[in-house]
This record gives structure tokens, sequence and C-alpha cells, in this order.
């Protein structure tokens, strides 16, 4: 199935996210006519984006000649109360609302929407290159059609999976959607470390990004777990042992990611409020 519905997608938020959706819809076959975009400032890609699909982007809408098939709702969570009554405004009996913000559950959308079709997911960024894994749970109201455009929608930027438990979307927030930036954490300090060995700064940089591009690839590619994957970098007495060594195994980087990952759990939790 291509996403379709019955009437215009709506996106609030041409921001990162919102941007990177809306590219792999249209690059999946989407009619750009059939777009709408709320967006005070687009972030500049996104702007190119719109302007070479012919899409208007208008900073507040206030009234639609059709209510909105979906509404795509990409906005920071912190300005979401703001957003929200302006939205429910334009949606009709049908509309299906999909938001994306971290930590905002569905009962806030229900609030300003009662009776409203919700689905709430976590994308991440890899969505960019049609890679991310998005997350997704629905409520009550949305019909088996409705999750499956739901599905369509998402899909076009990479893997769908559906909870039926909406207090997951914390932890999966906390793993996957704010996870991206884990890894680039890595390939930053590794590529200063690089540095710091006496290595130069851009022979250091490109190590560090091939290093970790080609061990995702690995990684994805392979039958291997990754902790197999691990093993068999490691040689005993070997180079590698004696940075794991530092490292610290549990006691080390599993407990700080431990940790890392309970605070983002907990961040999100406190979005909710
Ligand atoms: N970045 C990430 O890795 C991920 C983000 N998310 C979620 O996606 C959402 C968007 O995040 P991200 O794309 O990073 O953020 P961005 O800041 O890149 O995008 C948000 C966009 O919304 C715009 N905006 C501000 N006010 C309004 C308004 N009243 N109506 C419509 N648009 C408005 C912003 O404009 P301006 O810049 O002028 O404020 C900006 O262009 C967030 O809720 C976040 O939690 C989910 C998964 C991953
Ligand atoms: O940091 C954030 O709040 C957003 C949600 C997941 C990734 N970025």
């Amino acid at each position: 199935m291509t996403f379709t519905s019955q009437g215009p997608l709506l996106l609030a938020g041409a921001g990162k996210m919102g941007g990177a959706i809306l590219e792999g819809l249209l690059a999946r076959g989407l009619d750009p006519r059939t777009v709408i975009v709320q967006d005070p400032d687009p972030a500049p890609a996104v702007g190119d984006l719109l302007a070479d699909n012919g899409i208007d982007v208008l900073p507040f809408i206030d009234e639609l000649t059709q209510p909105p098939g979906v509404i795509l709702i990409a906005v920071k969570p912190q300005i979401m109360e703001a957003v929200l009554p302006g939205l429910a405004k334009l949606a009709g009996p049908h509309t299906l609302v999909v938001s994306i913000a971290a930590g905002r559950r569905l009962a806030s959308f229900e609030k300003f929407m009662p009776g409203a079709a919700v689905v709430r997911a976590m994308p991440n960024t890899p969505a960019a290159i049609r890679r991310g894994i998005t997350v997704a749970v629905a409520n009550k109201r949305v019909t088996p059609v409705q999750r499956a455009f739901a599905d369509d929608l998402l899909s076009a930027v990479g893997e769908v999976l559906w909870v039926d438990d909406e207090a997951l979307l914390d932890p999966v927030t906390a793993v996957s959607g704010s996870g991206p930036a884990y890894v680039f954490l890595l390939a930053e300090c590794l590529a200063e470390a690089g540095r710091a060995a006496g290595l130069d700064a851009k022979l250091a940089a490109q190590l560090a990004r091939a290093t970790v591009a080609g061990s995702g690839a690995l990684l994805e590619q392979s039958d291997l777990s990754a902790e197999q994957l691990r093993k068999n970098v490691t040689s005993p007495g070997g180079t590698t042992a004696a940075a794991l060594e530092v490292l610290g195994g549990v006691d080390g980087l599993q407990k700080l990611m431990t940790a890392a990952v309970a605070a983002a759990t907990k961040r999100g939790r406190d979005l909710a409020k």
C-alpha cells in the first residue's frame, strides 16, 4: 500500500524530523498538491524541499477548505499546548493524528481533540536516509485502516514496529529515538582520542567515521550478535582487550549506558507533565 488518505496531509513542524518524513513520503510518490505545511520558520533544507515541490508553508493555519486526512505533528513537545488548539480546529471527524513528539502522551492529544484517532510514534534521525526505526502506539479510536495508513506513512522513512503498551514509548525514545546521538558521540570521542594518540585530526575523524559506519553495516548484515562481533575483534592479550579493559564492561560503559538510558526515559516522562 502507498500512503493515501481521505484528505490532505497537514504537517505541523517542518524541522529535522517532520522534513525527513515528508521527504520520504514525496520520494515514495506522495502528491505534493495534497500536502499543507504549518511552520513559522522551516529548517533551511526543508524550505528547499518545500519550494522544489511547490508546497506552500504558512506560519499558522486557521482555516482549510477540507479537513486533513492526517495531521502529522512534529513540533517540539514544549510548545505542544500552544499548537494543539489551532490544529484541533482544523481536524474533522475522520482526521487521523500522528505525533512524533517525545514524551507527549496520547491522552494529551485526546484532551484537545476529544474522540480523535491518535497515533504516538517515535522515529529517529536515520529517517533522513530512510534508515530509521519507529515504534508506534495507537489509541482506541484508531481503526485498522487508519493504523495501516499510519504504518505506511511512517514506513516511508524506515522500519515500523507497534506496541500496545504506551508506557514503553519512553524507554523506546531513550534507546532508539535518542540512540543515534550516543553513536555519534562515540564517533566524536574516538576521533578525538585518535588525535590525542598522535593522528592528525582529519585522519582521526575519517577513521572514526568509517569505523562506526562500517561496524554498523556489519552489525546489520551479520547473523552474529553484537557480543559475538565484539569478541571477534578481541584477540586474547591483544590491543582491543587492552582498550576494553579501560572501558570497563559491566562496571564501566554498561553502567554508564544504563544510567544514560534511565535519564532519557525519566526526561520523557517529565515532558508529559
Ligand atoms: N531530532 C530527533 O532526533 C527526534 C525528534 N523527535 C521529535 O520530533 C519533534 C520535532 O523535533 P525536531 O524535528 O528535532 O525539531 P525541529 O526544531 O528541527 O523542528 C520543529 C519545527 O517546528 C517549528 N515550529 C515552531 N512553532 C511551530 C508552530 N506553532 N507550528 C508549526 N511548526 C512550528 C519549528 O520552527 P522554529 O525553528 O522557528 O521554532 C521547527 O521548524 C519533537 O517533538 C521531537 O521530540 C522524535 C524523534 C527523533
Ligand atoms: O532529544 C529529544 O528530546 C528528541 C527525542 C528523541 C531524539 N531527540
